[in-house]
């Protein structure tokens, strides 16, 4: 990753015309994928037992951290390798002084599991009959099912994962928890509902999709020494990556020299009489990203609320039949188009002039603006030859997207992206961002703060902001600048969140609010480069 926070960085650049490497702390990969990574290692000399040593020593580590008050532990111990590392972690645990108690699902070891049991038993660690017999545990090791799960869990799992999850003992999932599905997050009939989840090596994808929040706890990646030559990928040309700083996403600073024209201008189409929130919200989300000239199209009614509350916006007010601000054409008026939040009754008219005019500029659209798409069907942008980013919520990508099955969210976002032109930003508790060439990220950190009513209109307008602002630089606006503008607007949006959460509680972040935060938490996130989980 590159660690320029702001700078457009070389080697950011290279990751990002060289998609067929994987990077480590933000990669996500399939099973298969780490398979494939591991046989490269076991192929150059690794000795399996070896690695699988490093690798339950670095679990005991980590453990020893999160866990320090932890003294009685208890390991659900599966056949294959996920058992084997759990029994390095207990016998670690046992030396340190702890007691373990291990509950084997099955006799029949894999050969390394079981010489590790072996010992373990040798030491004195107390292998149990009944998984009941760890009710007196005060952590629980989930080492029953990691990357070689491939179909549901049948007896004993389930009632040892049934009797787990209900014991209130908290739960650590070494690499995945026992029952998830590695890629699209969803559980096999049952799973592990982790306190956290210590994945080895490289993310696995399913951790990191929405159906996955409610049983994977804290995620912690346990660093390995992967070489860089064993990470390239095979069958898949861009892997997922996980959105872990902005970087080169951000457009660059103002130079002292600049002026408002040069800052971006965004025209901002949105609201109605039913819907004048979603115009104010989408305006104050605009404001916030630094946009040199906003520019709002709204109808009559809704001109002195706008120039109230945003003071500084410009205002085209329309009546009957919308039109857009006299004596300024696409070309050199405004360098982006934000619309649809509010537009409510008036969506196909203002998108009827909106499309016959205007597509020469690149757009961000959401809500109404979406659902008239839908409508049109959304190949219609590639036939206008419209550079857009889509922001749709689930709803609005089931009408945009009606084909696209749901259970993989990370696979429905680039297969939207392929279908549409456009780069989609597929709204959630973990949002995806996927571009038509393939790149795909996810943002690995938000708070269920946002879910209310006219968070996302703040999206919106900050991320057609952050698009003018490009557009200003002179830049051409391109895929990678549409990625970029949809990724930085998420992550600021997202992170902003989580900062208001922290000082104000989960109902402290109203939309406004968000909005109003976004520039003071930018600022207090370039001082600590940090990401929050
Ligand atoms: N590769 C390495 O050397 C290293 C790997 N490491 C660790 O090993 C883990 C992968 O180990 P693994 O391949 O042994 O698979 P694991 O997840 O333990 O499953 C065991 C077996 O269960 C079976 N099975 C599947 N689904 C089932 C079901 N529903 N109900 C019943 N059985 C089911 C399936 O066998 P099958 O029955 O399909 O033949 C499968 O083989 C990995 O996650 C990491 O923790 C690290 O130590 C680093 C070194
Ligand atoms: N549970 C959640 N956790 C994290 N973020 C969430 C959650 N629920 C919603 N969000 C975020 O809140 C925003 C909601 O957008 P949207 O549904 O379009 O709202 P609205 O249309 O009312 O403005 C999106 O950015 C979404 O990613
Ligand atoms: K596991």
């Amino acid at each position: 990753m590159s660690n320029s926070f702001w700078g457009h960085s070389t080697s950011k650049a290279q990751e990002e015309s060289s998609p067929s490497r994987i990077d480590p702390a933000s990669g996500l990969v399939s099973s298969e994928q780490m398979r494939q990574v591991e046989e490269r290692l076991f192929a150059a000399g690794m000795p399996v037992a070896a690695l699988m040593e490093k690798v339950g020593l670095a679990i005991f580590a980590q453990l020893q951290r999160d866990f320090p008050q932890a003294t009685r532990i208890g390991i659900l111990c599966g056949t294959g390798h996920n058992g084997g590392d759990g029994l390095v972690v207990g016998r670690e645990l046992l030396l340190a002084g702890k007691t373990v108690k291990v509950w084997l699902a099955k006799p029949d070891l894999k050969p390394l599991t079981a010489e590790h049991a072996r010992y373990l038993k040798a030491l004195g660690a107390e292998f149990i009959a009944d998984f009941r017999e760890l009710a007196e545990c005060d952590l629980l090791i989930d080492a029953l099912f990691g990357i070689g799960l491939n179909r549901p869990l049948g007896d004993p799992w389930v009632g040892a994962v049934g009797w787990a999850n209900a014991s209130g003992i908290p739960i650590l999932s070494l690499d995945l928890p026992s029952g998830l599905n590695d890629q699209t997050g969803e559980i096999w009939g049952c799973c592990v509902r982790a306190a956290c989840t210590y994945t080895l090596g490289l993310w696995k994808r399913g951790l990191w999709q929405e159906a996955a929040l409610p049983w994977v706890g804290q995620l912690h990646r346990i660093e390995f020494g992967i070489p860089e030559w064993a990470l390239l990928t095979q069958g898949s040309p861009t892997v997922p990556r996980l959105l872990l700083q902005p970087g080169s996403h951000f457009p660059p600073d103002p130079p002292l020299d600049t002026h408002k024209y040069r800052q971006g201008s965004l025209l901002l189409v949105a609201g109605s009489a039913a819907y004048a929130g979603a115009a104010v919200l989408a305006g104050l989300g605009a404001r916030s990203s630094g946009a040199g000239m906003v520019t709002m199209v709204v109808p009559t009614g809704l001109k002195p609320l706008i120039h109230t509350v945003l003071p500084e916006v410009l205002v085209h007010a329309w009546e009957g039949i919308p039109t857009l601000p006299p004596g300024k054409s696409p070309a050199k008026g405004f360098q982006a188009l934000a619309v649809g939040p509010g537009l409510g009754e008036t969506r196909l008219p203002v998108l009827e002039v909106l499309l016959r005019d205007w597509t020469g500029i690149p757009w961000v659209m959401d809500a109404d603006g979406l659902n008239v798409l839908a409508e049109l069907g959304v190949e219609h942008l590639r036939g206008r030859g419209i550079r857009a980013i889509l922001t749709p919520h689930l709803g609005e990508f089931r009408r945009l997207f009606p084909r696209i099955p749901l259970s993989d969210r990370i696979e429905a976002a680039q297969q939207a992206a392929s279908q549409s032109g456009a780069v989609v930003v597929f709204k959630g508790s973990r949002t995806v961002i996927a571009a038509p060439s393939g790149q795909c990220w996810v943002n690995p950190a938000s708070t269920p703060a946002l879910a209310r009513g006219g968070s996302g209109d703040v999206l919106t307008g900050l991320i057609g902001g952050l698009l003018a602002r490009w557009g200003g630089t002179g830049s051409p606006i391109d895929e990678s600048i549409l990625l970029r503008c949809a990724c930085a607007g998420v992550w600021w949006h997202a992170q902003t969140a989580l900062q208001l959460a922290k000082e104000r509680g989960l109902t402290g972040v109203d939309p406004a609010r968000l909005a109003e935060h976004l520039p003071q938490a930018l600022r207090t996130l370039r001082q600590e480069q940090v990401i929050r989980y």
